[in-house]
């Protein structure tokens, strides 16, 4: 049996204002910061260590991580970065407010671009601020590879191949994987390792810096998961 622990980043500023954030690189809120302190205290109360870390190459994800390793005295353990875990490209929505969404567009749309796994919010076009192609961090991208907007299911087929060729094999290792990353990326892979149906999928709420553990079989079934309080 092996354990395999998720964990949302925390609170960041952008969940605090209630906007949208997707790939927008926002810090952690105070309480965030917090949040992720206490879950690296509570995995040290229970015993947890870890071999290796996988997370996005977003700054609330990846701080999550440190803040969860500096209370294991793990900093040291090698985390591999990639773009594949980040949070759902949310395209025009990007920075807006959630509740003002809803009053220009109605409950009933704005909850099809949260959960809907085809529906694609409204994209940027290369112009715009927000478009990863002006950013360093996403220069390996290919052309094809920069989202303008992204759904569910695209979300999905990113971050898979990164579970297939990087997670996957350390868990086969015997490695002790932590993956810390977001709300939509790790509904991914919930509902990859899980099966659900995307109507369950869609009922999902991640809570921020909680650490979602699974014990999985020798074929990495799930044969238990919970969450670490
Ligand atoms: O804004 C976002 O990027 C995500 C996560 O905070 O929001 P939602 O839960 O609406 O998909």
């Amino acid at each position: 049996m092996q354990k395999l622990v998720l964990i949302r980043h925390g609170e960041s500023v952008w969940n605090q204002e209630n906007r949208f954030t997707g790939w927008t690189d926002v810090d952690l809120s105070d309480g965030g910061l917090q949040q992720a302190i206490s879950a690296g205290k509570l995995l040290a109360k229970n015993g947890y260590t870890f071999d290796v870390g996988f997370t996005s190459v977003l700054k609330r994800s990846i701080k999550t991580m440190h803040f969860v390793l500096e209370q294991l005295d793990h900093l040291w353990i090698p985390i591999h970065k990639s773009w594949r875990l980040n949070e759902r490209f949310y395209g025009a929505l990007q920075g807006l407010n959630k509740d003002e969404t809803i009053e220009k567009y109605g409950e009933e749309q704005v909850q099809k671009w949260r959960r809907d796994p085809h529906e694609h919010p409204p994209a940027i076009t290369e112009q715009d601020d927000r478009f990863p192609g002006h950013y360093l961090r996403y220069n390996d991208l290919t052309y094809r590879e920069l989202p303008l907007t992204e759904n569910l299911s695209e979300t999905m087929d990113r971050a898979l191949p990164f579970w297939h060729e990087s997670i996957v094999p350390a868990i086969r290792e015997n490695k002790k994987v932590i993956i810390c990353a977001h709300g939509n990326s790790l509904r991914a892979l919930i509902q990859y390792i899980e099966n659900l149906s995307d109507e369950d999928v869609a009922k999902l709420d991640i809570p921020t810096a909680t650490p979602w553990v699974y014990e999985l079989d020798d074929r990495l079934n799930c044969v238990k998961h919970y969450y670490l309080k």
